[in-house]
């Protein structure tokens, strides 16, 4: 689940992406990448691995100058973790340039690939991305949006794209509406982003939603919007709310605070803990909806995990040596908080286990009597693929084991999971529209013919690294 931000229109659009990038450092921890346009129509492209703050220096922004500019944090989902997969993607076509970052999974990414090596075409990386930069350089709409609009005809799955082609700024997002995308105005320039909390850190006016199936074009003659794309069934992401948006930003036109307390006011209703002494959430995700938990069921709410704030996301580490590792030195627990009391501990989700397993000893060990575990999200027994790594059935906890088995392999006290309807009940659009195949395994759409394939890059087979 990658975060995009674009700027059309305002000076030094790159340092401004750079900070919108900050802003979206959860949606990605993997490489980070930025690609700048100047008046002379000059593109240049700054790309490393890493997060934000390691990938651009003095002399990497000092080089990327011009009023458009278009940047991505990556979590792979097709194609390995490496710098030839780091995004925005630039290419060179007929004098001129198509850039692109994009958020989300295509579905037939293997089928397009393949078309299209069939055709005579040469890939650089391993991500499905690419082959929609493929299709743009082979359309031949009229204009920017034209071409666009070609391209995407017969790409299915989803995605949410900024793009540069020559001096237009183009925006898509996929009829179905998985991911989330914003456009916000600074100035006269306009702003596009992942979530709201990016418009926010540049002191961008939240405009509205890129609507599902839209694409906008932004140029020298204005802004221009179309709906060529053939409408679908509206399928946004419940786990975005669940788990990886930021609470200060609204997605999908919804607070996410106020999405994630109503999940926890709806696990306490749910699945109480009587007799708790305290209730705490597994920082950061979970916060919100602990509090939720504690106000509805009036236990008190404490701090009693502790999180360094130098390690990143767990689940999207992308190997699972790193979220072992990341889990051990994440969190410390608060003892004096936690000595002989019964305990509820919250989290939004529970994917391989790895973070409930670990920390349940850890608390256990700082002297918790009982550990009553609640989890604001239903069991998630499917794989996405729409965007998120949710793995493998094997690797998912809930789909392997019975609800004892997991009680004892987690060693809790007891287990409470949300249901898929209370958790739909809790989103601020109201229950429908909403993609829960991960929870449900009900797809909304066909799922790809070959995912592993998919996963390792779309039959490339071979990854070349660079140096
Ligand atoms: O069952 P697992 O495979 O361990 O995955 C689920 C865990 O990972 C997520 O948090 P994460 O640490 O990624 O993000 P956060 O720091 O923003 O809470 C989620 O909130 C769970 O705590
Ligand atoms: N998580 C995402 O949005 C990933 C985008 C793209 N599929 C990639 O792997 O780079
Ligand atoms: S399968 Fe789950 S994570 Fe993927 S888009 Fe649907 S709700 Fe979101
Ligand atoms: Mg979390």
């Amino acid at each position: 689940m990658c975060g995009i931000f674009g700027v059309y229109g305002v000076r030094d659009a790159a340092a401004l992406t750079q900070l919108g990038l900050y802003s979206l450092q959860h949606r990605g921890q993997e490489s980070a990448g930025i690609v700048a346009v100047d008046d002379a129509r000059h593109a240049r492209v700054s790309r490393a691995m890493g997060l934000v703050s390691e990938g651009f220096g003095d002399e990497e922004m000092d080089a990327l100058r011009g009023p458009i500019a278009i940047g991505h944090t990556r979590y792979s989902t097709a194609g390995a973790s490496a710098i030839e997969n780091a995004q925005p993607i630039l290419a060179r076509v007929r004098r001129s340039h198509i850039a692109l970052a994009h958020n989300g999974n295509l579905t037939n990414a293997v089928e397009l690939r393949r078309d299209l090596e069939d055709g005579g075409a040469i890939f650089s990386s391993t991500m499905d991305s690419e082959a929609i930069v493929h299709r743009i350089a082979r359309a031949h709409g009229a204009t920017p949006e034209a071409r666009v609009a070609e391209a995407l005809q017969g790409v299915e799955g989803a995605y949410c794209l900024l793009i540069v082609l020559d001096d237009t700024v183009l925006v898509a997002r996929d009829p179905h509406g998985w991911r989330p995308l914003v456009m916000g105005r600074l100035g006269d320039g306009w702003v596009f982003a992942s979530e709201t909390c990016a418009l926010d850190i540049v002191g961008a006016v939240y405009e509205r939603e890129v609507q599902p199936g839209e694409i906008i074009a932004v140029d020298a003659h204005g802004l221009r919007s179309v709906h060529a794309l053939p409408p679908a069934p509206i399928n946004r992401c419940v786990f975005e709310h669940v788990y990886f948006a930021r609470p200060d930003s609204a997605v999908f036109s919804g607070s996410v605070d106020r999405s994630r307390r109503a999940l926890g006011r709806q696990l306490a209703r749910e699945c109480p803990a009587p007799g708790a002494d305290i209730v705490f959430a597994v920082p950061d995700s979970s916060n919100s909806a602990a509090l939720g938990f504690a106000d509805e069921s009036g236990t008190s709410y404490e701090l009693a995990l502790i999180r360094n704030h130098y390690i990143g996301r767990t689940f999207i580490q992308p190997t699972q040596a790193g979220r072992d590792a990341k889990v051990k030195v994440k969190y410390n627990p608060v003892r004096e908080l936690l000595e002989g009391k019964s305990v509820v501990m919250v989290d939004d989700s529970i994917v391989r286990g790895t973070t409930t397993r670990g920390l349940v000893s850890l608390v256990r060990g700082a002297g918790a009597r009982e550990v009553h575990m609640r989890v604001s999200s239903a069991p998630i027994i499917s794989p996405c693929y729409y965007g998120i790594d949710t793995p493998r059935r094997e690797e998912l906890i809930a789909a392997q084991m019975t609800h004892d088995e997991l009680v004892r392999h987690l060693g809790v006290d007891s287990l409470g999971y949300l249901s898929i309807d209370g958790m739909l009940s809790a989103m601020p659009e109201g229950p429908d529209g909403y993609c829960h195949a991960c929870f449900s395994g009900k797809y909304p759409t066909a799922t790809p013919s070959e995912p592993e394939l998919l996963r390792a890059g779309g039959g490339a087979g071979l990854s070349i690294g660079i140096a």
